[in-house]
């Protein structure tokens, strides 16, 4: 039987990391050594032996968590969203002196959420109107959410690609925020519900007919898959990798 991956969670008694201490714990191939929570040392990690690290914490603290693993060349799995284009520079520069290194930073783990949002992007080039409402549990601390960013830069770029205009929009806004914000140019809602967990819907329209395209995820569970194939694959993706798309083959 081949070594097993020796894993550090950290965050690991917040929602997602509790369910991650779980199903590392409960995956035979996976070793859990170190489960470390809000003011743990980072040392705690290397002390223990671990080869790749799951982060699940805040956007304040993620790239430092990130930056300290690379530099000791452990392997990292990211799920903490807040990720932005100068911080991904930054931990790509790391990783320049690190190349064997391997980081899955993925806004959304959820197979189906993944799809969903490559759906989007692919059908948003063909409608002249799109929108992106996410809808999630009240305790989230971020909005928008890491999904609805990244699925409306997606379809802003498939659009770029395309050549497809910037959706039609004649209103005169009465009030700040009345339309969502804009994320390059495509309008993202946030809806605070609770009794819900995480969900996404993109509207298309045209003349005459809309598309739909809605993702749910009833529970913590939905991510833990998405989080055990990042860990399966990091060590052979070296390099940053920006959705768990870049780890599947979807064939489009
Ligand atoms: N990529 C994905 O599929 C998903 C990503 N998320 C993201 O994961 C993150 C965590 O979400 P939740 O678990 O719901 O939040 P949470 O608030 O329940 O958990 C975060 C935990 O991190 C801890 N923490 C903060 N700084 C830390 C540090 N430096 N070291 C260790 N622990 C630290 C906090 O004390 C807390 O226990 C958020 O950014 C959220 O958006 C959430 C669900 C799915
Ligand atoms: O905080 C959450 O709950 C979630 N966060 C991620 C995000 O911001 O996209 C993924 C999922 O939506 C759940």
């Amino acid at each position: 039987m081949s070594t097993p991956i020796k894993v550090a969670i950290l965050g690991a008694r917040g929602r997602m990391g509790a369910a991650a201490v779980d199903a590392v714990s409960a995956a035979s191939d996976m070793e859990l050594v170190a489960a470390l929570g809000r003011g743990d040392q980072l040392s705690k990690i290397t002390d223990a032996g671990a080869t790749h690290v799951v982060d699940l914490t805040v956007p304040e603290s993620s790239e430092a968590n990130v930056t300290f693993a690379v530099e000791r060349g452990l392997h990292a799995v990211v799920g903490t969203t807040g990720w932005d284009e100068p911080q991904r520079a930054r931990l790509e520069a790391v990783l320049g002196q690190h190349p064997e290194v391997g980081v899955l930073i993925a806004p959304n783990f959820a197979l189906g959420s993944v799809l969903a949002t490559s759906f989007a992007a692919k059908a948003a080039t063909y409608f002249d109107s799109v929108e992106v409402i996410e809808l999630h549990h009240p305790n989230k601390v971020d909005a928008p959410s890491g999904t609805a960013i990244r699925t409306a830069e997606l379809i802003a770029a498939a659009r770029r690609g395309a050549g497809v205009p910037a959706a039609p929009d004649a209103t005169e806004k009465l009030l700040d925020g009345a339309r969502g914000a804009l994320v390059d140019g495509v309008p993202v809602h946030a809806v605070r519900l609770r009794g819900l967990t995480a969900h996404q819907e993109v509207l298309l329209g045209s003349e005459g007919e809309a598309l739909t395209l809605r993702h749910d995820s009833f529970g913590h569970s939905s991510f833990m898959p998405g989080i055990l194939l990042g860990l399966r694959q990091a060590a052979s993706h070296p390099g940053l990798s920006y959705g768990l798309d870049r780890y599947l083959d979807l064939g489009f």
